[in-house]
C-alpha cells in the first residue's frame, strides 16, 4: 500500500519545508520535492503542515483509582487521542504489592490489545523493591520492552514508595538502561495536612489544593533529583506544576544530573481558582500536584522554551463529574483526581504555545512528540518524519478555529476542563503506520489495530542521541 502526501509544509523539531512525503508499507519511504510515483492515493496537503504524530507520555487508561476506574479505556481514549493529533501512548501498568509484576503487565495488556487504535506502550510502577522485584525488572526490560519505571512519592497509604525503593530503583536502572519518573509531592506531608483539614471541617475542593502545597512538591523534586546524582542514573519527574519544582530540576540540571521535567497542559492555561467554582464544580480541576497560582504558569512555560522542561504529558485522567468526581462531595479528599485532557493536549499547546508566541513551531514538535520518543526508547521509529519512520503524520491547518466542549469532543467523560476556550489550529487527518486513524476529522480506524511498543533501553552515555539533544 502506498500513499503520497503532496504539498504539505513539514515539520520537525529542527526543520520546516515543503515536500512531498511517500509512504510504503507503514513507513516513510522518500521525502522530496514533486514526487511522483505510482501509489494508491495521493493526498493533498496544501496549506496544512505534517507533524510527526504527537507521543503522550502519561496516560491512565481504564485505571482504577480513588475508589474507581478512569472513564476512558484504551479504545475510548486511544480514539480521542487521535482526534486530538496522538498517535502514541505511554500508560501506566499499576502493579500490586507482593504480586508478580508480570501478572499486571498482562492485565494492561489485555485490556489493551483489541482496543487501542493507535500504537501504545507501557511504564511500569514499582512500589517495593526486593530480591523478587529485583530478578523481574531485567526481564520485564528485556522481554517487554519496558523501559521506564514509576515510583510514587505521594497518595500515602495507596502507592506511596519510600526513598529506600526509589533509591534503590534508581540504581537498578542505571545498571538496566531504564528512565525513573517520579510523582514528586512529599506524601507524608500532604496526608498531615489533609487530615488537619478535614478535622478542622474544611471539606470544600480548593482544600484539595491548600493541603498541598508547592513546597511539598519542590521537597520531592528536590530529594528524588538527589538520590539520582548519587545513585548516577536517571530520572524524569512527571506532571511539574509549580515554580518550586522547576527550580530543584533546573539546578540539578545545571550540576549535569540526567534530570527531566514533564509539565500538563493544565498547569499551562488552568489555576489554582478553578478550585473555587460554587456548586462542587471545583472537584472538576482537582489534580494531584493541584492546580497552582496564576503567575506559576509564566515559570513553566519559560521553562520549556529554555528546555528545563521537556515534555509536555496529558496525564488523561478521566472520571465523570456525575458518579465518579461527586465521591468526593462532603470530603475533598475522597475526590478521584485527574482529567479528561487526551484530546486536547496538542492543539491547544499549539495555540497557546506556537500562536501565543511563547515558543517555536519546532519546540512546539519537540515538546509534544521527538523528545518524547527520545526518552522513552522510541526515537527515531516514532517522533519524527525521516525516511524510514513510522509514518505517524498529523495532516493540521493551523488556521482552523474551534472552541472546546464536552458537547464535541470524544474523550468518555461528562465534561471538558477547557470548556469554552478557543483554539487556534486542528488535526484534519492523522496517520498512524501510514493508515488513516482520522480521516478529515472523522473516525476511520479499528479497534486492535493499534501496536503494543517494546521500547529500547534509555541511552545514558554523553554521546547518546537522547542525551546529545536534551543537554
Ligand atoms: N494527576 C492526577 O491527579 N491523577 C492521575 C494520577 C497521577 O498521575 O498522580
Ligand atoms: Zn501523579
Ligand atoms: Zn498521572
Amino acid at each position: 500500500m502506498k500513499k503520497l502526501i503532496k504539498n504539505g509544509t513539514i515539520v520537525t523539531a529542527a526543520d520546516q519545508y515543503e515536500a512531498d512525503v511517500l509512504i510504503e508499507d507503514g513507513k516513510i519511504a522518500a521525502i522530496g520535492k514533486n514526487l511522483s510515483e505510482n501509489v494508491d492515493e495521493i493526498i493533498d496537503a496544501k496549506g496544512s503542515y505534517l507533524f510527526p504524530g504527537g507521543i503522550d507520555p502519561h496516560t491512565h487508561l481504564e485505571m482504577p483509582f480513588g475508589g474507581t476506574v478512569t472513564a476512558d479505556d484504551f479504545e475510548t481514549g486511544t480514539i480521542a487521542a487521535a482526534f486530538g493529533g496522538t498517535t502514541t501512548v505511554i500508560d501506566f501498568c499499576l502493579t500490586d504489592k507482593g504480586q508478580p509484576l508480570k501478572n499486571s503487565i498482562q492485565k494492561w495488556h489485555d485490556k489493551s490489545q483489541d482496543k487501542a487504535v493507535i500504537d501504545y506502550g507501557f511504564h511500569l510502577m514499582v512500589g517495593e523493591v526486593n530480591e523478587r522485584v529485583l530478578n523481574e525488572l531485567p526481564k520485564i526490560i528485556e522481554e517487554e520492552g519496558i523501559t521506564s519505571f514509576k515510583v510514587f512519592m505521594a497518595y500515602k497509604n495507596v502507592f506511596q514508595a519510600d526513598d529506600e525503593t526509589l533509591f534503590r530503583t534508581l540504581l537498578t536502572a542505571k545498571e538496566h538502561g531504564a528512565l525513573v519518573m517520579v510523582h514528586a509531592e512529599n506524601g507524608d506531608v500532604v496526608d498531615f495536612l489533609v487530615n488537619k483539614a478535614l478535622e478542622e471541617g474544611n471539606t470544600d475542593p480548593i482544600y484539595h489544593a491548600l493541603t498541598r502545597p508547592p513546597e511539598a512538591e519542590g521537597e520531592a523534586t528536590g530529594r528524588a533529583a538527589a538520590l539520582t546524582g548519587l545513585a548516577d542514573s536517571q530520572l524524569y519527574v512527571v506532571h511539574v506544576s509549580c515554580a518550586e519544582a522547576v527550580e530543584k530540576i533546573e539546578a540539578a540540571r545545571k550540576k549535569g544530573l540526567r534530570v527531566y521535567g514533564e509539565t500538563c497542559p493544565q498547569y499551562l492555561v488552568l489555576d489554582q481558582s478553578y478550585l473555587e467554582k460554587p456548586n462542587f464544580e471545583g472537584a472538576k480541576y482537582v489534580w494531584s500536584p493541584p492546580l497552582r497560582e496564576k503567575w506559576n504558569q509564566e515559570v513553566l512555560w519559560n521553562a520549556l522554551k529554555s528546555g528545563q522542561l521537556q515534555t509536555l504529558g496529558s496525564d488523561q485522567c478521566s472520571f465523570n463529574f456525575k458518579g465518579q468526581k461527586d465521591l468526593g462531595l462532603g470530603d475533598f479528599s475522597k475526590i478521584p483526581n485527574g482529567g479528561p485532557i487526551i484530546e486536547d493536549r496538542f492543539s491547544l499547546f499549539f495555540s497557546e504555545g506556537v500562536k501565543k508566541g511563547r515558543i517555536s513551531i519546532n519546540q512546539f514538535v519537540d515538546i509534544v512528540s521527538t523528545r518524547i520518543a527520545k526518552l522513552f526508547g522510541l526515537f527515531p521509529q516514532k517522533g519524527t518524519i525521516a525516511v524510514g519512520s513510522d509514518a505517524d503524520i498529523v495532516i493540521f491547518d493551523p488556521n482552523a478555529e474551534r472552541t472546546i466542549s464536552a458537547e464535541t469532543h470524544h474523550m468518555n467523560v461528562d465534561y471538558n476542563a477547557f470548556e469554552g476556550m478557543k483554539v487556534t489550529g486542528e488535526p484534519i487527518s492523522v496517520l498512524s503506520r501510514g493508515e488513516y486513524v482520522i480521516r478529515d476529522k472523522a473516525f476511520v480506524g479499528k479497534p486492535g489495530n493499534g501496536q503494543y511498543l517494546k521500547r529500547k533501553r534509555f541511552e545514558a552515555s554523553p554521546d547518546s542521541s537522547a542525551e546529545k539533544v536534551l543537554q
